[in-house]
Formats: C-alpha cells, sequence, structure tokens
C-alpha cells in the first residue's frame, strides 16, 4: 500500500510589512549604539540609523520596524555633524541609494579622532551598564601605527569579495547581501589593492579571499560554488623577530600591525608577581599560537602553556609555532568542551597549577558565554586576560566574572579596525 502523505498543512501568508517600513522621517540622532548605527526617536520609539553621526538632523528612510525600535536608512543629512567628512570610500558614500552603498566602512563618513571617540562611548557604556564597570576618566580607544598619517585607510591584510550569480565580485551591500561591484578597496593595504580582481567575472566563484601576509607576495584564493574547499596554502606571518606558519584562510588578526600590537599588550597585562611558569597556563581559542608565544616570549624557555582551538588545520600550526618551548602544547578542541570538569576531575596537584595559572582567552565576536565563563571560574585561576573583540559580548562575560569575583585590573582599548564600528579591548583581571 503506499504510504499516505500527511494533509498539507494551509500555507501562511508573508506577513505584510509594518506600515511604517519605507515612510520616510526627520530625524534628530542624539547618540552611538552598539553595531555601527546612530540612535534616534521618532514619537518616543528608539530607531536606529544607519550612516548618521550624533548632533546631526537628517532625512531617513524605515527599513525595519519591531515593537521596540525601528530601523533607518540616512538619506539626506540636512544639519551635518562637524565631525561629518567625506567618506572615505567613494561607493559607501551616503550619496548613493542605501541599497547601493558597499559594506564594511559604516564609520567611514566619521574624522577618525570622533570614530575613536565613539566606540569609547559604546565600550563605556556597555561596561557600566551590563558589568557595573567604570573605566577610568582616561579610557581611551588607541591608535595602531600608521592609521593616523592613512587617515584608517590601508590596513586590511584580509579581504573578502562576494560573487554575484553573474560572476561580478565586490563587497555586499551595507545590510544585505547584494554584492555591489566597486573599483578600489581603500581599508586594504597596498598589496591587497594591486591584486584586487574588481573588474574580473568569475563564472563559478562564490567568493574570492585577497591574502597579504607580512612575508611573501599576496594571494588571491577562489572558493567555487561547488562549495569544494581550495587548495591549503601555506603562509607566513612576522611579529617582531618570530614567524609564524598558517594556512593562507585561517585566522589571523586582520590590521597589518595587531599582532604586534595585541602581542605587546598580552605581555604588558599580566603581573608578573601573579605568572608561574609551571601553572596549568592556557591560552584559549588559540589560533595558531600568536598569544600563547607573546606569553612565552615574556616569560622564557620554561614556560607551560596550553594552546586550545577548534579548527584542526590551525592546531597543527601552533603547535609547530610553540616549539620552541617545550611546555607548550597545542590541543584540538571546543574551549566548552575543553574546560568542562576541568576543575573537578582534577588531582590536588593539578587544582594547585589550576590556581597559579594565567589564562588568556580570544573568543570569537560572540564571546566566551556562560558555560565557558563558569567552568573557567571553578578552576580559581591566578589572573586572567580578556582579549575581546566585541564589547558587548565582552561586557556580558565581565559581568559573570564579576559575579564570581573577578574585578578588571587593567583595560585597553585598541582601534584595531578603523572606519568601521568595531572595536579591540583587552582586561587583565583577578579576584578581589
Ligand atoms: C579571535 S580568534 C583568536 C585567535 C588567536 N588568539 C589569535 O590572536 O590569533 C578566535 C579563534 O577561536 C577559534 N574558535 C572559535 N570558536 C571556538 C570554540 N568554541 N572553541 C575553540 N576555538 C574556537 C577560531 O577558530 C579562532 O581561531
Amino acid at each position: 500500500m503506499p504510504a499516505r502523505r500527511p494533509p498539507r498543512r494551509p500555507q501562511r501568508p508573508a506577513a505584510a510589512p509594518h506600515p511604517a517600513v519605507g515612510t520616510e522621517l526627520e530625524l534628530e540622532v542624539t547618540g552611538v549604539a552598539h553595531g555601527g548605527v546612530m540612535v534616534a526617536r521618532h514619537e518616543g520609539r528608539v530607531v536606529f540609523v544607519a550612516d548618521a553621526i550624533p548632533g546631526e538632523r537628517v532625512r531617513a528612510r524605515v527599513t525595519e520596524a519591531k515593537k521596540s525600535f525601528w530601523r533607518a536608512d540616512t538619506l539626506e543629512v540636512l544639519e551635518a555633524s562637524p565631525h561629518r567628512r567625506e567618506h572615505v570610500w567613494r561607493e559607501a558614500s551616503v550619496t548613493r541609494d542605501p541599497e547601493g552603498r558597499a559594506g564594511g566602512a559604516e564609520f567611514g563618513h566619521i574624522e577618525l579622532a570622533h570614530q575613536r571617540e565613539l566606540k569609547r562611548q559604546v565600550a563605556v557604556d556597555a561596561l557600566t551598564r551590563m558589568a557595573h564597570i567604570e573605566p577610568a576618566d582616561d579610557f581611551t580607544v588607541q591608535a595602531l601605527p600608521g592609521d593616523d598619517e592613512r587617515d584608517g585607510t590601508g590596513w586590511r591584510t584580509r579581504v573578502r569579495l562576494q560573487a554575484s550569480a553573474d560572476g561580478t565580485v565586490g563587497p555586499f551591500a551595507a545590510r544585505s547581501h547584494t554584492v555591489i561591484p566597486v573599483t578600489s578597496l581603500p581599508l586594504a593595504t597596498d598589496a591587497i589593492a594591486e591584486i584586487a580582481p574588481l573588474a574580473t567575472r568569475f563564472g563559478d566563484a562564490s567568493s574570492v579571499d585577497l591574502v597579504a601576509p607580512s612575508k611573501g607576495r599576496a594571494l588571491s584564493i577562489v572558493t567555487t560554488r561547488d562549495g569544494s574547499a581550495p587548495p591549503a596554502q601555506p603562509i607566513l606571518e612576522t611579529v617582531g623577530d618570530r614567524e609564524f606558519a598558517l594556512d593562507a584562510l585561517g585566522f589571523w588578526q586582520v590590521h597589518r600591525a595587531a599582532a604586534e600590537t595585541l602581542t605587546a599588550a598580552v605581555q604588558r597585562a599580566i603581573d608578573a608577581d601573579e605568572f608561574d611558569p609551571r601553572a596549568a597556563n592556557l591560552d584559549l581559542y588559540g589560533g595558531v599560537g600568536l598569544l600563547a608565544a607573546a606569553v612565552g616570549d615574556r616569560f622564557g624557555q620554561a614556560t607551560r602553556i596550553t594552546s586550545v582551538e577548534s579548527y584542526e588545520t590551525a592546531t597543527d600550526y601552533a603547535a609547530r609555532n610553540l616549539s620552541d618551548w617545550v611546555g607548550a602544547r597545542a590541543i584540538t578542541a571546543r574551549v566548552e568542551r575543553f574546560v568542562e570538569g576541568l576543575a573537578d576531575d582534577a588531582t590536588a596537584v593539578e587544582r594547585g597549577r589550576q590556581r597559579a595559572a594565567t589564562v588568556v582567552l580570544d573568543p570569537p565576536r560572540s564571546g566566551a558565554g556562560k558555560a565557558v565563563i563558569d567552568e573557567l571560574v571553578r578552576t580559581e585561576p591566578a589572573q586572567i586576560v580578556y582579549v575581546a573583540c566585541d564589547p558587548v559580548a565582552f561586557a556580558r562575560d565581565a559581568a559573570l566574572l564579576g559575579a564570581a569575583g573577578y574585578g578588571i585590573r587593567s583595560l585597553e582599548a585598541f582601534d584595531l579596525f578603523p572606519n568601521t564600528h568595531h572595536v579591540e579591548l583587552l582586561a587583565r583581571l583577578t579576584r578581589d
């Protein structure tokens, strides 16, 4: 007997867009929010506005209408902020139709020093509101070497171009997956700009990655639509005198000066009096071992440290990159699995080593999260150095750490992503 098909569910009609979507508003922009958008109000409701600056009056079109907030795109600047300037990327300018603006440079219309001030405000707001931590009065977002001279351009050593159905490549539009053809990539390093195939059509590509390592020539790697992985390409990055091997498409800090800046900042953050080279020191979310090497280079040959990373290829490279330290090892694991039961399953000797440990953690944008923080604090490490690429996720984790008795002893912020809204924080935490 043929199998009976279940009766078809009546199809739900597609929800009609909210009547506000598409309407135009005049808005007074009053502040900055997380995520590269500014804050305004319309009839008491918060509207997050793209391509504006606090202090401006703009005409904007509503793109999304939720119960508690709306989103809008700036169409025209009616009263400009003194911090407004011509966008560093012509193809992302507010003078274009919002759907045709290139994404990835959402602060490019703001003077560089003021971008950093807005990033500082976002970080301070997240930390005070979510973690009840008040950064010191002199807390600022620090520029990386060379950025002021180039107005925050020429720093990206990695660029992904997306391919549209007709083979045109370019960045996605600011808030959609529409590929925008562009004639330049101002945030990219000169080496990438030179090889960028912006006028080429790629018949069967889904994306083209451009990678400019600090050693060797820049590479262009095509990923095809059939989903097959491009062949592995080992590259070398240098940080001071140290070399790191990695796969061209593996994680590496994107700004040309970021690896050096974070190495120095991690070395500076660790309190030598709290550091024990024989302890069960950890480098969580370790990539190819950049920050474990920073620890090893500061504290010498006898340093014991375990670098934990989920991507096996990166761990293989990390093992190689950390071979100078006999006490260093790299293991492939998800951090949440690695820390699970770490304290409970340890012997008394191991517990002593855990309590004496320095833990460096550098999670992805979503942060480490409750499960990881809860297990980590059960090991009671002597100090935690948290490298964060998202201030809100960091504030969430800092609140959990605070509840477990770990307070922030030092805090720095770096403008690793000029002309975008992103900011990097680096904090050292110890028990009260
Ligand atoms: C922000 S990167 C930092 C890498 C390294 N610390 C560096 O500075 O080069 C985060 C790394 O965490 C890895 N990762 C992401 N989620 C993970 C997880 N749940 N467990 C372990 N590693 C993870 C990624 O593959 C990436 O290499």
